[in-house]
């Protein structure tokens, strides 16, 4: 049983100093992927998106194939080029984005994709995941494809996850809310954070979100809420929340891919059968080594927990 992801990976850059910049390669949902195959080794994940002709894209498939990611179902766009994006960092380490992907390969790929493949092979994943990013980048047709797709893996037996991870740069707050909804109409496994819920819907407090999303089927709801720590409900069980407190990570170098590995992990204890409060520990624990550690991919000789 596997997990698929999919998405969009991009160049990575981050300053080290006036004059020099460190090229790597990340992206939300490739760096979920790559957190959940770490966690755990033997689990296949397949990273499913787009990659262009340019010499980054090339690179960029060399990479994925070294974090073992299974990349059969990645399309080949030899017109189109690879997104990129550069990292800023405040004095507390807190991130934040410039992008150069418009038009980038992965913003095509539903336009290419072979979605009747994708469906054949639905008995081998347990867990279909994408995110808010994935419909940012996208065209409303693409957008559509793609929950169409979503819907028809959801019919043949796999589970859902979506993380809405709202990126105010990449389109206007009413398709975002539009798209977002559609998404969790869809959902089994949902990962929301307040801060995105609080700039999307003006929601101001856990109580708000769990009224929102009372309305949603949602089999596994983890709400994600800063220094208030993170809160896990089970469908028929919202009486008994498990919650686990903030622990704040020695020291904080760079807060990109906190929520992205706090997902890959988290699912990839959906996929073992984990308890609420096993996934939950788990994920705060990998996010929190991430954190001390620049850029979205940390060095794979560190022990994530
Ligand atoms: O912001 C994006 O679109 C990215 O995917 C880049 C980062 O790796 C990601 O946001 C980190 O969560």
């Amino acid at each position: 049983m596997s997990l698929l992801v999919i998405g969009e990976c991009m160049v990575e850059l981050r300053e080290v100093d006036e004059t020099m910049l460190v090229k790597t390669f990340a992206g939300d949902t490739y760096n979920t992927a790559v957190y959940a195959k770490r966690c755990n080794p033997e689990l296949e994940v397949h990273y499913l998106s787009a990659y262009g002709g340019d010499a980054f894209s090339l690179a960029m498939n060399k990479q994925w194939q070294q974090q073992q990611l299974n990349t059969d179902l990645c399309v080949y766009l030899p017109e189109r080029n690879t997104g990129i994006y550069n990292i800023s960092l405040d004095a507390y380490g807190e991130r934040s984005f410039s992008y150069w992907r418009k038009g980038s390969a992965a913003s095509e790929l539903m336009q290419y994709l072979d979605t009747k493949m994708v469906i054949e092979k639905s008995s081998q994943f347990k867990i279909v995941f994408f995110t808010g990013i994935t419909l940012a980048i996208m065209s409303d047709k693409g957008r559509q494809t793609l929950l169409d797709l979503i819907s028809s893996l959801k019919q043949k037996g796999c589970k859902i996850a979506f993380d809405p991870n709202y990126r105010a740069l990449l389109w206007n707050k009413q398709d975002a809310r539009n798209w977002i909804q559609k998404a969790y109409d869809i959902s089994d496994i949902i990962l929301p954070g307040l801060d995105d819920h609080q700039s999307l819907f003006g929601h101001q407090s856990l109580a708000e979100l769990l009224e929102y999303f009372s309305t949603f089927n949602v089999s596994e709801l983890v709400i994600k809420c800063g220094e208030l720590g993170v809160y896990g409900y089970t469908k028929g069980t919202h009486a008994t929340v498990e919650h686990v407190p903030f622990v704040p990570a020695k020291v904080q170098v760079d807060t990109t891919a906190a929520g992205d590995s706090f997902a890959g992990a988290y699912l990839n204890g959906a996929i073992e059968g984990m308890s609420m409060n096993d996934k939950l520990t788990l994920a705060c624990d990998v996010a929190r080594m991430v954190v001390q550690h620049p850029g979205a991919i940390i060095d794979e000789k560190i022990e994530l927990v």
